[in-house]
């Protein structure tokens, strides 16, 4: 039987639970249509208790819907990750339990990729040191000499459509283009002005290695002790993708030893980051995953998939389901989406 939405006094609203912060003018148009619900998801707690009703849950990165949350989740007809990334998302446990699962892929794209040349710039020029140096009385210009990124080599380790951005930003700064994807031919990326290499020849080459893989089992720890050891010892590593595809110990005992030259880091194996050496070391900077954080990014992912909840509560076809699986399993609750 498919819900419809049409306003009523008799028909109850489903209801939406909210678990991360969305911008408040969309969430807002969702009352007339939604019994909208809101919990903090990194409350593991929380979100366990407030689930219970749940027939829609709309999250970002912070909250993990796995086994446990769906179990707890009878209602529960779709998950709806405003962004890209859906490592946090058991989407095999979501499509057993007939659980339809939607993300946002293109919504935050390009604000990631100029986080990423914003970082490579900051390191190269020791953007946070200088002004925090500055704001402290100090008049230092001496002790901020930089590099030029010009005419450095950029190794992109993943070439999907953050890494194909990044390569198009930083192609005006006269670098060298260099990726390592083993879904991409090397014919794909020389039409992008980009040279293919093994991950190996990648990180011996690159004067900047720039991740842009989601996280799996497959790339956790795609940058480990072994990679490290490969690179120059002036490579600055920048990471906006996922923490754990970088192994952080081994990063950081790479950077203590001057083995390699600094790191950008958004994201980390856990956030935040309050037992990792990394955010204290000086030749590190770090943001606090705030790569899909602008107003335009949160606007598109958050209205991209408010409306795959809207379409699926109204019978209409959900596009770009994370899991059409579900469609044609033996999914025990009935699904809207075509
Ligand atoms: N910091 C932040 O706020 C944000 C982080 N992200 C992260 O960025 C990741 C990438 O996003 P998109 O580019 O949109 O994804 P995408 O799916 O378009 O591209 C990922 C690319 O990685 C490649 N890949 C997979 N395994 C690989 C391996 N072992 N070695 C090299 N390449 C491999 C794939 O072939 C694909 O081309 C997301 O999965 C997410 O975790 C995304 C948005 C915001
Ligand atoms: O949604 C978020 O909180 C961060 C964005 C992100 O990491 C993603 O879209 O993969």
């Amino acid at each position: 039987m498919t819900t419809t939405m049409t306003a009523s006094t008799t028909t109850p609203r489903p209801v939406l639970l909210i678990s991360d912060p969305l911008p408040a003018r969309l969430t807002a148009e969702l009352h007339g249509d939604f019994d909208v619900r809101q919990c903090r998801g990194a409350d593991r707690a929380a979100l366990l208790d407030a689930v219970r009703d749940a027939e829609a849950l709309v999250i970002r990165s912070a909250t993990k819907v796995d086994q446990e949350v769906l179990d707890r989740a009878p209602r529960l007809r779709i998950v709806a990750r405003a962004g890209v990334g859906l490592d946090n998302v058991d989407v095999e446990a979501a499509t057993r339990a007939g659980v339809m699962v939607v993300n946002a892929p293109v919504s935050n794209i390009t604000s990631v990729a100029e986080l990423t040349v914003g970082l490579i710039l900051s390191m190269f020029r020791n953007l946070p040191a200088a002004a925090a140096s500055v704001r402290a009385g100090e008049w230092r210009r001496a002790d901020f000499q930089g590099s030029e990124l010009s005419g450095k080599s950029v190794g992109i380790v993943g070439f999907g459509r953050i890494g194909q951005l990044v390569a198009e930003r930083l192609a005006p700064f006269e670098v060298e283009l260099l990726t390592h994807d083993p879904f991409v031919t090397p014919e794909f990326a020389y039409a992008h002005g980009v040279a293919w290499l093994p991950l190996d020849e990648l990180v011996a080459t690159a004067d900047v290695l720039t991740i842009h893989v989601p996280r799996t089992p497959a790339t956790t720890g795609l940058i480990g002790e072994r990679e490290l050891a490969l690179a120059k010892p002036t490579m600055r590593l920048v990471n906006t993708a996922r923490g754990g595809i970088v192994d952080e110990a081994a990063l950081a005992r790479a950077l203590a030893e001057d083995r390699i030259a600094g790191a950008a880091l958004d994201v980390f194996a856990t956030e935040p980051p309050v037992h990792s050496p990394l955010p204290h070391l000086d030749s590190v900077v770090c943001t606090p995953h705030i790569g899909a954080g602008t107003a335009e990014a949160q606007d598109r992912a958050a209205s991209t998939v408010l409306d795959a909840v809207r379409g699926a509560f109204l019978g209409r076809p959900v596009h770009g389901l994370a899991n059409p699986a579900v469609l044609t399993g033996n999914a025990p609750k009935e699904a809207v989406a075509v």
